[in-house]
């Protein structure tokens, strides 16, 4: 295995960093395991806090009170009345939908998937670092609050990792809302619904009954403290290491009790999971370009043992500051409001639903803001701009410069102490030698890596396409950290005049936020506040130079502004074939653009980004032929009233707003070069479609 630094606390070389990051000392929790071997370790006797008003229940119990609440007994005379079916039928299908929701957490299941895991951790990480300053609070809280567990969601291994810190800190171990994925695994999701998970559809539409069920089940845990709830607020895995908005149906469901004043507060916690190497690295660069993922089983569980050689670095888990929910929302709720009403009835009113909005976004924040950025983070933002190739002494300098800009804007940088930035670069690069090589002149350039079996791709294009996503993979990383002052770069780089008001600069500020708003989370409202912090930090780092309230654009376009822009021009230039893409949609014979669905509108802009990167007629940025990012260009566009959405016979379809859709084209192409497209024939489906934008 690479060895890299033993103590890789927050960069020690930086006395600014360590005196902001002192008291968060990372502590290895695998290093105990190395020593003295797990067989005690997974039978000794645990000394948990449990919640001061909980009253122990088997899972039996729990299924039991579910299924007598008001909220379930109500929800079963609904669903009689509105489907006219026999009332044994719908309690025998509010039954089934609890059976295969429920968990059986058990201490038996645990320890014995404690015993496995220790094992398979030490074979792929170096180093497992958990905060204890943040794990000391939970354990503080424990007795004395309902716990709900908010980590970011990058892998798999994260839900493996959380139990396991749990148990290795005696703490009462969680239970998990989990996708039905895991369901179908012989024997794993067996032992995963042992180990605390509970089952939960992608989806819950408008079925009422699911509803209520899923709502009473998680309520139950949160008041009676059974165990504390883990969930992803994100609602899947990122598969570009950025966040994603959240998703508010799990978190309103565990608020309620407090808003409805079934219980005085809970503490809602944010857990950031950082990896040095992410374990679904080259699975995710193909589902961006359109593989679908492999679907769960144990036998391909058993098959990917192999990886168990590899070496995936460090995990850093960050314990974030508890957020009391009492405290978050007061002044901004009023609680009084449901007296009157049955508390399994009565929905959340706007104000509640605001602020869970508001808390969603904050964890997904609060993610970020405690994400630790490695070193191969900051190279690989340099390696996506230097295609060309690099000399490791000059990405050494280069690193170094992307170091001081992140910490700057306040990143939580992981530096390994006493060592030069090129013996750290180099060690990177053996850790990351399934991407990247150094080759006899010492330039750092790209492998040729056979991508995963069940992708069967052979098609040139789409293998370097894969290694620039998994590259990109770890760039988008630390995007979050300069996505805002990046915007104000974009629009000082690109302005033809030698001054920029404040003003002007907020409106394209706001515009690039709209459209970048899918591809990375701004906080609905914060547009001003997030703009005037970034353009003073800019100030600050001579990034920007302001005269009288004008940026003076001559000297503000310098490397700080330009390697900004750099780093997002691909989401532009994305965003802008989409718009191509859609404006070429010839109309129908009623006139109309032809409606398409989002999955072909997508489908078909990655086909023509092909086209054209083959033809060398735009930048050779293979990250655009990412299905992702042309899913939330498409998003964003609606959101811009730019495209219309439109169902029929159930079925979603898109078509674009023309007039709209010009106006929010010309004006991104002032951002970013476009090229001049020549006519682009696509083949779809053996029909041949011709794109030829026009702008
Ligand atoms: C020591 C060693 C041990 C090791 C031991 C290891 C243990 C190992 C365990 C494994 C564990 C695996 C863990 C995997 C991790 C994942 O699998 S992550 C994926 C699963 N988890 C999640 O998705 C959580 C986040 N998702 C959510 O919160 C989603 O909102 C939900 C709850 C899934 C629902 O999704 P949805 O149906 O799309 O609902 P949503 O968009 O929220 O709302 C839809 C509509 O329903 C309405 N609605 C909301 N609430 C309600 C309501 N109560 N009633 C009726 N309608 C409602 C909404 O208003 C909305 O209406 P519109 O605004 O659309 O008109
Ligand atoms: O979040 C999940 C498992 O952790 C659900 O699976 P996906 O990430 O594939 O959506």
């Amino acid at each position: 295995m690479a060895e890299q630094s033993r103590n890789s606390w927050i960069s020690k070389d930086d006395p600014k960093l360590v005196s902001a990051r002192q008291k968060d000392m990372f502590e290895d929790i695998l290093e105990e395991r190395r020593l003295n071997g797990e067989f005690r370790y997974c039978l000794r006797a645990r000394d948990e806090p449990a919640f001061k008003l909980n009253k122990r229940r088997t899972p039996a119990q729990i299924k039991e009170h579910v299924m007598n609440s008001d909220r379930v007994q109500y929800a079963i005379e609904q669903a009689c009345i509105e489907t006219k079916l026999p009332r044994s039928e719908v309690i025998s299908e509010a039954f089934a939908i609890l059976d295969e929701m429920a968990h059986n957490q058990n201490m038996g299941a645990i320890r014995s998937f404690a015993f496995v895991l220790v094992k398979i951790f030490k074979a792929l990480y170096q180093r497992i670092y958990v905060n204890v300053d943040g794990i000391q609070k939970v354990r503080g809280m424990v007795k004395e609050y309902p716990i709900l567990l908010m980590p970011s969601h990058r892998s798999y291994m994260d839900f493996l990792l959380m139990s396991y810190v749990f148990y290795h800190y005696d703490l009462p171990l969680p239970v998990i809302a989990a996708a039905m994925d895991f369901l179908g695994m012989k024997f794993v999701g067996w032992l995963l619904r042992n180990s605390g998970a509970f089952y939960i559809r992608r989806s819950f539409g408008d079925d009422h009954l699911y509803w209520a069920v899923f709502t009473e089940y998680v309520q139950t845990h949160i008041c009676n403290g059974d165990a504390p709830i883990e969930f992803y607020v994100e609602g899947t895995r990122s598969r570009t290491s950025k966040s994603y908005t959240p998703k508010f149906g799990m978190l309103s469901a565990a608020l309620e009790p407090y808003f409805k004043s079934h219980i005085p507060d809970v503490m809602v916690v944010p857990v950031s999971i950082s990896y040095d190497r992410i374990l679904e690295e080259s699975l995710y660069a193909y589902e961006l370009l359109g593989v679908p993922k492999p679907k769960e089983s144990t036998s391909g569980l058993f098959k990917a043992r192999k990886i168990l050689e590899d070496d995936f670095g460090n995990v850093h888990i960050y314990f974030g500051e508890p957020i009391s929910i009492r405290k978050y929302s007061e002044g901004f709720v009023d609680r009084s409001l449901h007296n009157l009403a049955p508390r399994y009835i009565a929905s959340l009113t706007n104000q509640e639903q605001d602020l869970i909005k508001k808390l969603g976004h904050h964890m997904v924040l609060t993610h970020q803001k405690h994400m630790v950025v490695s070193p191969w983070n900051m190279m690989t933002a340099v390696l996506m701009q230097c295609q060309e190739g690099i000399s490791v002494r000059q990405l050494a300098k280069e690193v170094e410069w992307v170091k001081r800009q992140a910490s700057n804007m306040g990143a939580y940088i992981d530096w390994p102490a006493s060592e030069t930035a090129e013996s750290v670069l180099r060690a990177n690069i053996k850790l990351h030698s399934n991407i990247v090589r150094v080759n006899t002149d010492d330039v750092v350039e790209l492998v040729s890596v056979a991508p995963p079996a069940h992708t069967k791709a052979t098609d040139a294009m789409m293998i370097t396409a894969g290694q620039h996503l998994m590259l990109s993979l770890y760039r988008n990383h630390i995007l979050h950290v300069f996505v805002r002052p990046a915007m104000i770069a974009i629009s000082v780089n690109s302005c033809t005049s030698e001054r920029l008001s404040i003003d002007d600069l907020f409106t394209k500020y706001c515009f690039l936020e709209q459209l970048l708003s899918k591809d990375f989370v701004f906080v609905p409202g914060s547009s001003r506040i997030d703009f005037d912090l970034s353009l003073r930090t800019l100030t600050h780092t001579s990034g920007i130079v302001m005269e009288l309230d004008e940026v003076v654009i001559g000297q503000s376009v310098n490397k700080l502004t330009t390697f900004y822009s750099q780093m997002f021009e691909p989401f532009l230039l994305g965003y802008w074939i989409l718009c191509q893409y859609l404006l070429s949609n010839h109309p129908n014979v009623a006139g109309k653009p032809l409606a398409k669905t989002q999955k072909t509108v997508v489908k078909e802009t990655q086909m023509l980004t092909a086209r054209l990167l083959q033809e060398g007629v735009i930048k050779q940025h293979y990250e655009i032929l990412s299905l992702d990012m042309m899913n939330n260009g498409l998003q964003a566009l609606f959101h811009m009233g730019a495209v219309i959405k439109e169902r029929r016979d159930g079925v979603v379809y898109m078509y674009p707003n023309t007039r709209q859709l010009s106006n929010v084209t010309e004006n991104l192409a002032r951002f970013i070069d476009v090229p001049r497209l020549p006519a682009v024939s696509i083949n779809i489906h053996s029909k041949t479609v011709t794109v030829n934008a026009k702008l």
